[in-house]
């Protein structure tokens, strides 16, 4: 692996492996912070939380929420946790950085996992590692706090998760617990560190990408970067104190026959702030079997793929470099 590019981003201009191609790039262009994204209050009423819910799954794909009932001292402390982690100095993350192959370790690289390999550097650093009580052992030991705190967020994450999916079950007509074992049993978390950028216009922290999940939970502060296609343009999500970003994963899209819509996303970087994101994905065991829900399938909806394994759908997601479409081909009906 190359070196992290917080170590560098001080000490020169934009190197030409992060240039993306014209039609990829942010441009100069300032994507307006837009009200548009929904805001949800999880204190509505039950009716009110399914109807809106499902309007935004099926418009934005994205959407953020407000009175979740997660302790607000355990979002501040989990970013604060991770500003700590990503200050500190080199020798104490060094042995994250080692390569190994093993899912249940603790992984710190720069870009992606496939450095080496990707034709274009994204330009952020990213920690990740299950969340699975089995696997805490393996979590970073510094700041002093990270497992405690990290686990506490990573509770609270699943079972804001859970209330939702059970809200969008109520929504689209699938049974009540559909995804509270095996479809989402892997909890991964995902901690994006973007440095300053010396030229945000040519380069991404993200490039557009559909989430190969079945939801995603995000934490962001003060600093936008974060935004979502909505009918072919950019839209900026804007970050609101104390709220959780929801966006529906490509395998939930699946799932749900098409009735609820992947968001397609991005990350653009800025010239004078360092941004942290720290997002929960769901995600269903290696080896449960994903397809339409028979209680969405009708005669005039009929299902869009077959069942397969979701282990298989990631090994196609990542030998198509993130292509969700692609990784899906093989499996359309
Ligand atoms: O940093 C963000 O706001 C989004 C991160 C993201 O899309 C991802 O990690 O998949
Ligand atoms: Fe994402």
């Amino acid at each position: 692996m190359d070196k992290l590019v917080s170590s560098w981003y001080n000490d020169q201009s934009l190197p030409e492996s992060y240039i993306f191609p014209p039609h990829e790039r942010p441009g100069k262009l300032l994507v307006p912070r837009c009200n548009t994204v929904p805001v949800i209050d999880l204190s509505d009423t039950r009716t009110n939380l399914v109807h809106q819910i499902l309007k935004a799954s099926q418009e934005f794909g994205l959407f953020q929420v407000v009175n979740h009932g997660v302790p607000p001292n355990i979002m501040s402390e989990t970013m604060s946790v991770f500003h700590k982690f990503f200050e500190l100095p080199a020798e104490d993350k060094a042995s994250l950085t080692v390569y190994t192959n093993d899912p249940k370790r603790c992984k710190l690289v720069t870009s992606t996992l496939d450095y080496d390999r990707e034709k274009i550097h994204l330009w952020r650093d990213v920690l990740r590692h299950p969340c699975h009580p089995d696997c805490i052992e393996f979590w970073p030991r510094k700041p002093l706090r990270y497992r405690e705190v990290v686990a506490a967020c990573s509770i609270e994450a699943k079972k804001l998760g859970l209330q939702i999916l059970e809200l969008l079950c109520e929504g689209i007509g699938i049974e009540h617990g559909y995804f509270e074992h095996e479809l989402t049993e892997d909890l991964l978390l995902r901690a994006n560190h973007y440095p300053p950028c010396p030229d945000p216009s040519l380069t991404l922290g993200i490039p557009k990408h559909f989430d190969p999940d079945i939801l995603t939970i995000l934490l962001q502060e003060h600093i936008s970067g974060l935004q979502v296609l909505k009918d072919g343009e950019w839209i900026g999500v804007r970050p609101i104190p104390n709220a959780f970003v929801v966006n529906i994963g490509y395998i939930l899209q699946v799932i749900s026959n098409n009735k609820l819509k992947g968001a397609e996303h991005r990350v653009v970087t800025n010239s004078s702030d360092h941004r942290i994101s720290v997002v929960f994905c769901m995600n269903p065991a290696g080896n449960s079997n994903i397809e339409p829900a028979k209680s969405v399938v009708t005669a005039t909806n009929p299902p869009l793929c077959r069942g397969f394994q979701f282990k298989e759908f990631l090994d196609n997601f990542y030998s198509m470099e993130g292509d969700a479409d692609l990784a899906l081909q093989p499996f359309k009906l």
